[in-house]
């Protein structure tokens, strides 16, 4: 059982910049939030909701103007960077060039004094823990985009700091790299136990990686959940909307129960959001016109005209190679899956 207090807290703060001509503007306006030891919170929000500001905020890079940033109960305003005990990765790593990838692993521990052998010890293990057992002596030049990531992750959990803050650490890399290394991050963060702050604007990637998920809008926190809750409960339109629901329906209105059924329907008078996934063709249901049809990884996605609803997006598995594309303008019929649709605002 944690104490109340343990770990980060972020209490109403503000971060201001001043613009140009003299105004200033709230990159982060008056958010509370806390990361509890062990816990691992991704911010997730479009390009310049804050994200970051906040991340710069907490490592003390950036002045907070209101509220304040705590650790275990204690006011951080006046730690300098160097002294808050966190950690810092960026989405370029920012290695040493002139160090091999063993000095790179090294350098938090070299800061800390630690004794020859047991930076050895260490830098072995955390090696080891991001996939590159044996890497020691290799030149980071050498290093694919990947592997460079992966020693920076190595570098910045070596000194065990009390917080990692991780700025965008995937970005540079390409989808199907992201996709795997989101999944390896998790793995070593959730092996050494360390409580992270993950900035992305990644969907996916704030998915694979978090304990929780926090949805930042124009420096506001909009929900802040674990991944399945946000996904299927999404607190308000905007973050489903945020989420890539396409389409919003009331549960009681003719076309809500004609889409769930009677056994699927929640409340009447919930708001459910439908996306891709949430519908199928079925030989009766509501009626709905495709206006697009796409092969897209083994999948088939429809987008469709649903009467009294508006466009989504069906995805269906492509069994059989040889047919054919429903055409544009095809009338299909279509019925929503209850486990695939949200609802809105806390109901259900
Ligand atoms: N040094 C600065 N001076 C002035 N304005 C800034 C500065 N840094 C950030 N901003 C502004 O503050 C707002 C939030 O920026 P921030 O970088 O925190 O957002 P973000 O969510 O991290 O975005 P991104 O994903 O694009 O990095 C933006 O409108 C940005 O233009």
């Amino acid at each position: 059982m944690t104490a109340p207090g343990a770990g980060l807290r972020v209490e109403d703060v503000v971060v201001l910049y001043r613009d140009d001509d003299g105004t200033t503007k709230a990159a982060v306006d008056g958010l509370t939030l806390a990361v509890a030891p062990g816990e691992v919170v991704a911010l997730l929000g479009p390009s310049g909701s804050g994200k970051s500001s906040l991340l710069r905020a907490v490592a003390g890079l950036e002045p907070v103007a209101r509220g304040r940033v705590t650790w275990d109960g204690t006011d951080l305003a006046g730690v300098p960077v160097h002294r808050r005990g966190m950690g810092l990765m960026f989405q370029d790593g920012q290695l040493f060039p002139h160090r091999d990838v063993a000095r790179n692993v090294a350098f938090g521990l070299q800061m800390q004094r630690v004794p020859r052998a047991e930076r050895a010890r260490r830098v072995a293990e955390l090696l080891d823990l991001v996939g590159l057992a044996g890497f020691g002596d290799r030149d980071v030049a050498s290093l694919s985009g990947g592997e460079r990531q992966r020693v920076a992750l190595a570098r910045s959990l070596a000194p065990r700091p009390r917080l990692l803050l991780l700025d965008e650490p995937l970005s540079a890399l390409d989808r199907a790299l992201r996709e795997r290394l989101a999944d390896d991050v998790r793995a070593a963060l959730t092996a050494t136990g360390t409580t992270a702050l993950f900035v992305t604007h990644d969907h996916d990637e704030a998915f694979a990686v978090a304990d929780r998920i926090a949805v930042m809008d124009a420096g506001h926190l909009l929900q802040v959940d674990p991944p399945a809750v946000l996904w299927h409960r999404p607190s308000s339109r905007r973050v489903a909307e945020f989420l890539g629901y396409e389409a919003f329906v009331a549960a009681g209105s003719p076309v809500g129960r004609a889409l769930t059924g009677e056994a699927g329907a929640p409340a009447p008078d919930a708001l459910l959001a439908v996306g891709p996934g949430s519908l199928h063709r079925v030989p009766d249901g509501v009626a709905a016109t495709v206006r697009g049809a796409g092969f897209r990884r083994g999948v088939v996605e429809l987008v469709v005209d649903v009467e009294g609803v508006g466009r989504v997006t069906v995805v269906e598995p492509s069994g059989d190679p040889a047919a054919a594309l429903p055409a544009v303008g095809t009338q299909v019929t279509v019925r929503a899956d209850p486990h695939r649709v949200a609802v809105v605002g806390g109901y259900g």
